[in-house]
């Protein structure tokens, strides 16, 4: 018997009056050491609750805070806290480890008094976001939350003149957007305070006089367009997109191609009031045109009949455009419903769609039936249609059909959870609607197409086949996308869940973008099991369950789509649940293949001898082969997680 396991068999020695005092006093301490940490954490959770409730109770408008509830009816203790680990039991709540890390409560039609002091209480608190909600009045005093990262306070009414101070102390804060609200006045000097500072939004407010001299270095994102600004544009913010400065009242200098008049002129009162007086008359000529161009084309649209009304307006309902109608009389042999009805309680009443990023123009759904639509296709979940907004923006709307297990409130979460996503390889969900039969889904059109029609549809000079350096810079931007995923999604297992290359659209140079990601926590668990990748891969078929791996299988078999060209096989078979074999024999014979006759011939070989860059593309070629195939692992044990495959994939040239 080996000498650890000896106390498990000989009868401890009878303990002395020390050994006994010493075990009661180990005891008493780990006793101590449990009440302690039990207490704690049971007390964090209950003054987080109370904190939350004490925010509440100010709130003159909180029906959407229903599950902001201590004295839950079914008395169950997890929800009647406001975490449990990372997931957020109370609506609006985000959760890590137990502590409360964010209030994300937008759209959800709140007014009242924002208590800050309530939320003092939340030590952990680091983002808020009330977007979109009717908040009015001054800014709160959110300066007392020094430590904040982020505030949203977007398309509300808050009005009034922001104290200069307002901002000042708050070192941490990365993110602050102010956007459409009614603030007047001069933007605050403190607004330059937060070092840290990444993204300013303040478009559409009225404030006035001149930007102050934001000296971040980092500031990746400003916007102060639609405001009443005037003065000289300072320096440090001349490379900036001349759009975030757009309808001002007299800004001037770089970006913007206006030069800024010399002093003098401006301060001489006498030099500049009949000029002053001309732009006056000028502007309000101007005006008066345009409101009676916008009265005509008012009138002329309100007497025309609306497209496809006499087919599919439903007492409740909402139109389809006729091209969708007729599009889909063609593909299904009639016309489904696709009338919207706005029975819902919330956001999306009156068929108003629930928009998830603040940097979009607003439209509604009656815009969207009014566009000129075409069917894109019909995949798995649904049809996807693209429509051109009357300003010549287009955008794509999916239909999904398997999602009705998700609640509203789930499926609202969920929803604003993407909305927060942002990467230059991601496509960004623009907007949503929710009904309990089907949901809409608002992406913005890509005009290159999916990563699927440049590898396996016929070439022309408008769609010629995918070169080597083209490939790689796919893999590159797709394996980023996806860490991208997984960094920000760490409580989900399968942070994209649908990766193929029909799902990969490709921008005009080329960057791929990702698309259909994130959707297992909404999709029904059956359709899902039946159609999305994650379902088809080994660790599935053989154990009946996904892991963190599970989407580096899926980028394995891409990879190695990409380099072939070859269809994986059984994606042929939509729908059919077919088992993981075939892509595991696709995968084999790959890498059985000869590496001379693997490669798709259209994206061309060069070796050393001929490649000017002095890179041996087949040498890098196989080694992206290898690690196709390394993904592709059966055993998720075994693979390569994706951090290791992104660092591998990025040595490539
Ligand atoms: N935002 C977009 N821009 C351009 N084309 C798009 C966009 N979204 C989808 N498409 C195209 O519309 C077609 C239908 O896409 P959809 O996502 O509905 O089906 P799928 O990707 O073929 O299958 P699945 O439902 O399994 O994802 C595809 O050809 C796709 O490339």
């Amino acid at each position: 018997m080996g000498a650890h396991a000896a106390p498990f068999v000989r009868a401890p020695p009878p303990p002395t009056t020390t050994t006994t005092t010493l075990l009661n006093l180990l005891w008493l301490n780990l006793l101590l050491l449990v009440l302690f940490f039990s207490s704690t954490t049971v007390g964090d959770a209950e003054s987080d609750a109370n904190a939350l409730i004490k925010f509440k109770s100010s709130l003159s408008n909180a029906d959407a805070l229903r599950s902001w509830n201590i004295n839950n009816n079914n008395n169950d203790p997890k929800t009647m806290s406001p975490c449990s680990g990372n997931y957020g039991n109370w609506i609006g709540v985000l959760c890590s480890e137990g502590y409360i890390w964010g209030l994300q409560l937008e759209n959800m039609a709140l007014a009242g008094d924002i208590d800050v002091d309530s939320l003092l209480l939340l030590p952990h608190l680091r983002t808020i976001s009330f977007m979109n909600n009717n908040f009015e009045g001054g800014l709160p005093d959110f300066k007392k939350l020094g430590s904040l990262k982020s505030l949203f306070l977007s398309h509300n009414h808050f009005s009034g003149q922001i104290p200069d101070d307002a901002f000042t102390g708050m070192g941490s804060l990365k993110k602050l957007y102010l956007s459409h609200n009614e603030f007047t006045g001069t933007i605050p000097s403190s607004v330059a305070h937060p070092n840290k500072l990444l993204e300013l939004r303040l478009d559409g407010n009225r404030f006035t006089g001149a930007i102050p001299d934001l000296q971040q270095k980092d500031l990746k994102i400003l916007n102060v367009s639609n405001n009443e600004l005037e003065g000289p544009i300072p320096p440090t913010l001349a490379k900036l997109n001349p759009t975030s400065f757009s309808g001002n009242k007299d800004l001037c200098g770089k970006p913007l191609d206006l030069e800024c008049k010399s002093p003098a002129v401006l301060s001489d009162p006498q030099k500049s009031s009949p000029m002053k007086i001309i732009l006056i008359v000028i502007c309000c000529l101007v005006a008066l045109a345009a409101i009676i161009m916008v009265l005509i084309i008012y009138r002329r649209s309100s007497m025309t009949p609306q497209l496809g009304s006499s087919s599919s307006l439903k007492a409740t309902g909402l139109p389809v455009p006729a091209a969708v109608v007729v599009a889909e009389q063609q593909q299904y042999g009639s016309s489904p419903d696709m009338s919207v009805s706005g029975n819902s309680k919330r956001g999306d009443q009156h068929g108003k769609l629930s928009f998830v990023r603040d940097d979009r123009q607003r439209f509604d759904l009656q815009d969207l039936l009014r566009a000129s639509a075409e069917v894109l296709g019909s995949g798995n979940f649904g049809s996807s249609y693209k429509a051109v907004l009357m300003d010549g923006h287009a955008v794509v709307v999916k239909r999904f059909k398997h999602m009705n297990n998700c609640g509203r409130e789930e499926f609202h979460e969920h929803m604003r959870r993407l909305g927060r996503l942002g990467h230059p390889n991601l496509l960004p969900l623009v907007a949503y609607y929710y009904r309990k039969e089907e949901k809409l889904l608002v992406f913005d059109y890509v005009h290159h197409g999916s990563l699927a029609s440049h590898l396996h549809g016929n070439h022309s000079a408008e769609q010629p086949g995918l070169d080597w350096a083209t490939r790689l810079k796919i893999v590159k931007g797709v394996a980023r996308g996806l860490f991208y995923l997984h960094e920000e999604l760490p409580s989900l297992i399968v942070p994209h869940g649908h990766l193929k290359s029909s799902n990969v659209l490709l921008n005009e140079s080329m960057e791929p973008l990702l698309m259909d990601y994130t959707l297992v926590p909404v999709v029904n668990l059956e359709r899902a099991q039946q159609i999305m990748v994650a379902y088809k891969s080994p660790e599935y078929a053989q154990q009946g369950r996904t892991t963190r791996k599970t989407d580096v299988w899926s980028l394995g078999i891409l990879i190695l789509e990409i380099l072939t060209g070859k269809f994986p096989a059984n994606y042929l078979i939509a729908q059919s649940g077919t088992d993981a074999a075939e892509l595991t024999s696709w995968v084999d014979s790959i890498a059985k293949e000869d590496t001379a006759r693997v490669f798709d011939k259209e994206m061309g070989t060069k070796n050393n001898n001929n490649n000017i860059d002095g890179h041996d593309q087949v040498g890098e070629m196989l080694k992206l082969l290898k690690i196709g195939v390394a993904c592709c692992e059966e055993d998720a044990a075994k693979r390569w997680d994706l951090k290791e495959v992104l660092q591998k994939i990025e040595e490539l040239n």
